[in-house]
Formats: C-alpha cells, structure tokens, sequence
C-alpha cells in the first residue's frame, strides 16, 4: 500500500513537473503567435497602402505550408502540423480582412470539409443549394471566394463544375484535395432492417462493392448531397445514409460501419473560385479551356505546343461545347504557372492553333 502510494506520487509529481514544461511553452507559444499575428497585420497595412484589397494570398500560404511539412520531424504528423499552421494563418488572416466563403451546401458535406482545410475556420461560410448557385454568389460579389468540387479519383469528373466554367468569368484560385472516408450511417439498430440507403449518386457508386456484399437486398436511392442523406436517415429508422463523420456528427448518426469506400485512396479535388489571379508559388499547375477547330487531327495539332515547349500535361477533359452538335471543348490541366517563360511560351503557340482558348487559372498544387 505504501508503495503503491509512492509509487503513484511520483507519477502525479511527474506530470506535475511535465505539465509545468508544457505551461512554460505554451507561454512561450502563445507569445510568438501574438508576434505572428501583428506582423501579418503590417502586411495588410502594406497592403492597403498599395492600394491592394487582396488580402488573401494563396500562394504564400501554399508556401508557408510546404515549409511547414518540409521541418516537420514529428510526433505530430503532417496533416495535424499543417492544421494547427493552417489555422493560425486563418486567424491572421481574418484580422486582415474577414472572408465570406461560398460553397455547396448543405452544412455537413465533404466540400465544406474542404473550404475548412483551404481557408481554416476563422472564415464565414455560406453553404448553396448548388454550384451554379456558388459561381453567382461569387460573381456577385456577395461571397469573397467559393469551392466546389470537380474530380473523384473513383468516379471522375463532376460534369456541372466544368461546364460552369464556359460562361462564368471566375478564376480558378486554388485547389483542395480530400481523402473522402464513406460510413453507413443510420438511426436504428440492425442496418439489415432498413428499407433503403440513401446517398448522392456519386457516393452510391464509390461504395458499390461493398453495398453488394453487405446490403444486397436494400434499394439504393440517389439524392442531391450526403448531407441531405444524412438528414433523412435522423428523420426515418429505415433509412440508411452513406456520408461522412461531419454529417454523422451534425444529425447525429450512429455509424454502423465506417470507410466502406471501395478504395481506400479515394480523394476527391476541389477547386476555389474567385476573381484573384494568384501569382506563382514555386509549384503550381494550369487549367485552360481549349477548342479545336474542326478539321482532321485537330486535336493531336491542339496540344502540339505543349509538347514542343515540354509541359506536362495532367489532364484532359472533354465536354460537348453546347455551341453547336458534335463540337468539343476540353479541359486541360498543366504544370507550371502562365507566367513561367516556358508556359506563356506554350500558351503564345496554343492560341495560334487553338479555335478558343480561355485560361481559367494558375494556382498552387495542393499542399496536403
Ligand atoms: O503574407 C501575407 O500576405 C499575409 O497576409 C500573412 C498570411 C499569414 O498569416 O502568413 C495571412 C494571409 C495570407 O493569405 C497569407 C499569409
């Protein structure tokens, strides 16, 4: 007893003496992100006295992030360092100038999981029905930037983002990429019970190995967002959702099985929209919007340029061009900055051959 006793003193001294260290620190911690935070609002000042009103760089923080990770020797991993980073610079940020940022909603989807990784929570968010609704919110001037997403690793493209993109006169500013955890989620006690599974159609068909193998007999029943699934399946026992833990949190879901994904790497991309043009980071990428005039081989001659002046070309996309029947627009996506030598090069020589070219943003890769 004794020794027990003495024993489980020095552990309560330990920590003692431990949590002493951790207060000193946090003093020290504390005093340095106060410093941090009057220097960003030097710059803002700078700013203004520039005459400049663009106090959202995303390139730099691309920067500061990448430096972040590049010194980062541990415990904490590279997603929680670049979190913690992440949020300071959003609280500095908001001291400079508070963002309002649109995105598609509801409260509870991954594309406000992904305007919160980009812009950190010190930000007012506005979730819309839809991505239309978040171009002309961001057109209009009522929203400083929005996100919404365009590319799943497994399910490719999301067709409405692209084509918003032939009218809209925004920017691409930045991109987001997130790992996309899918859980079957629900009210009642046995999923086997349950009379349908509701998610978005995307959602449905990123989880349809694992819905075969488990839930066979139970009716899958596409709707507008996992958040919306996750909302019908707090109102009905026999309804199972798929969405991710920020639906689950808000509704309130018990998760009756969790990443049912059938791809454990499965990312969704995200892009910030907006009417900045981010200036190069050191390592960013390109989308443009291409047609070709209609002739044989024409495609081949399209992105000859980029060959010849040795860009990586990331991606290609084709959409009908709505102009007129058969005709094809595409979307390109490629490494560097339009103010690389090597890419205003390659651009110069694209415009010649190309029957339209829009450039529709130079922004960092993604950091994480
Ligand atoms: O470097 C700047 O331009 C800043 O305003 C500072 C800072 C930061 O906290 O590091 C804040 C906001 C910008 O988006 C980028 C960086």
């Amino acid at each position: 007893m004794t020794v027990k006793k003495s024993k489980n003193g020095g552990a309560e001294a330990q920590i003692k003496k431990l949590r002493e260290q951790i207060d000193a620190l946090d003093v020290k911690i504390q005093a340095l992100i106060s410093e941090r935070a009057r220097l960003a609002l030097a710059v803002a000042e700078t700013k203004q006295q520039e005459g400049s009103n663009n106090f959202y760089r995303p390139e730099r923080e691309a920067e500061v992030l990448r430096n972040v990770l590049a010194r980062n020797q541990g415990p904490l991993s590279e997603e929680a360092m670049a979190r913690l980073f992440r949020e300071i610079m959003s609280a500095c940020l908001a001291l400079e100038s508070r963002l309002r940022i649109a995105f598609l909603g509801p409260e509870g989807t991954f594309t406000q999981e992904a305007a919160l990784k980009q812009f950190g929570h010190a930000v007012e968010t506005a979730p819309l029905a839809a991505i239309d609704e978040v171009f002309r919110e961001v057109e209009s001037g009522n929203a400083h930037f929005g996100v919404v997403p365009v590319e799943n690793s497994t399910e490719g493209v999301i067709n409405h983002t692209l084509d918003m993109f032939m009218a809209s006169p925004l920017k691409i500013c930045g991109e987001v990429a997130l790992r996309i955890h899918h859980h079957l989620l629900g009210k009642g006690n046995d999923p086997q019970g349950a009379h349908s599974v509701v998610s978005h159609q995307q959602s449905l068909a990123q989880c349809r190995e694992w819905l075969d193998a488990n839930l066979p007999g139970v009716k899958r029943v596409p709707v507008a967002s996992n958040a919306e699934a996750a909302r019908l399946a707090a109102a009905d026992v026999g309804t199972l959702a798929i969405a991710g833990d920020t639906a689950a949190q808000l509704y309130g879901l018990h998760m009756f099985a969790s990443n049912i994904e059938d791809r454990p790497d499965n990312t969704t991309r995200f892009l910030v929209i907006g009417t900045l043009e981010t200036v190069p980071s050191g390592n960013d990428k390109t989308s443009l919007l291409l047609s070709s005039r209609n002739r044989p081989g024409a495609l081949q001659r399209l992105l000859a340029p980029l060959a010849k002046n040795k860009i990586n070309m990331t991606r290609i996309e084709s959409r009908p061009s709505r102009q007129s029947m058969w005709e094809y627009v595409f979307f390109v996506d490629i490494d560097g900055h339009m103010k690389d030598r090597k890419v205003a090069k390659a651009l110069a020589d694209l415009e010649k051959e190309a029957a339209f070219l829009k450039r529709l943003g130079s922004y960092p890769k993604a950091v994480l």
